[in-house]
């Protein structure tokens, strides 16, 4: 891999007629985890889409993305597949829902074992067991369908999926959204450990300010498709520069009162 597992340049993207990021500039280095907050509609999913080469059909990027050195915008879906899965892997709110229903979870967070690493079936089982027990699965989950676990562990084991992969870059799309609050915090707390033993880089999407500052050393603040802010997590919420960040701290603090710094 050549230069940071991400840079954006100058990112627009264009979708049905509109104008649904304008002009991102955004720099993830090795093992750096950013935030990305912002208003709903603000292009955060966007953005996210771009960076793991699943921008919906129709809609129109340009500017630069390189993962990894390699460029995306204007690339064709040969090198998107290419890179989904080596340079880049998205756990979104409704990942669980990819899983198969019919095939045992072990083998789904094998499959990439299999056919990225060339792992033969008996390693590849092992090492996805040691997957799922690094995200903090039981013993047997391997053997369960994803309709015997809960939402929770379901998540756990499409985080398994993605660590399976092996990338540089890991693109969370609120990933714990449709989580209860302690099962989503565990979770973050999972994510967190599996990245920084892995030192794995982090672009997360998220609404939840308790959640950018569990995982999340630097943030970016999007609206209307621009960032206006950036910075370590701490600074920029303790002091919020632009108006927006003021007013999704306000209405964090407003909710959750002690979980974000002072
Ligand atoms: N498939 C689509 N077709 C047309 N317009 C879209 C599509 N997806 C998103 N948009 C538009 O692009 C803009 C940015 O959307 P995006 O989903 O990136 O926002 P977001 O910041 O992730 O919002 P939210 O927090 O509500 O998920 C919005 O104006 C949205 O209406």
């Amino acid at each position: 891999m050549t230069g940071p597992p991400l840079e954006i340049r100058d990112l627009r993207v264009v979708v049905g007629g509109q104008v649904a990021v304008d002009g991102v500039d955004l720099v993830v280095g090795a093992g750096e985890r950013w935030g990305l907050i912002g208003p709903s509609g603000a292009g955060k999913t966007m953005t996210a889409s771009a960076t793991a080469a699943l921008l919906p059909p129709g809609a129109h990027a340009t500017g630069s993305v390189l993962l990894g050195g390699t460029e995306l915008v204007g690339a064709t879906e040969d090198v998107h597949r290419r890179v989904r899965g080596s340079a880049v892997t998205l756990v979104a709110q409704d990942s669980a829902t990819a899983l198969h229903p019919l095939v045992p979870v072990g083998r789904q967070v094998a499959a990439p074992l299999r056919r990225r690493h060339g792992l033969g079936r008996r390693e590849a089982a092992r090492r996805a067991d040691d997957l799922l027990a690094d995200v903090g699965l039981p013993d047997g989950t391997a053997r369960c369908r994803p309709a015997q676990l809960s939402g929770g562990q379901r998540q756990r084991v499409a985080l398994a999926a993605a660590l399976a992969c092996d990338v540089a870059l890991l693109v969370a799309d609120e990933p714990t959204a449709a989580l209860d609050p302690t099962v989503a915090r565990d979770l973050l707390a999972q994510l967190d450990r599996s990245l920084r033993e892995r030192r794995i880089a982090l672009l997360l999407v998220t609404h939840d300010l308790t959640a950018l500052t569990a995982v999340c050393d630097h943030v970016a603040v999007i609206d209307h498709g621009r960032i206006v802010e950036r910075g370590p997590v701490r600074e920029v919420l303790s002091a919020p520069a632009h108006e927006c960040t003021r007013a999704l701290v306000d209405a964090a603090r407003s909710l959750v009162p002690s979980t974000l710094p002072a």
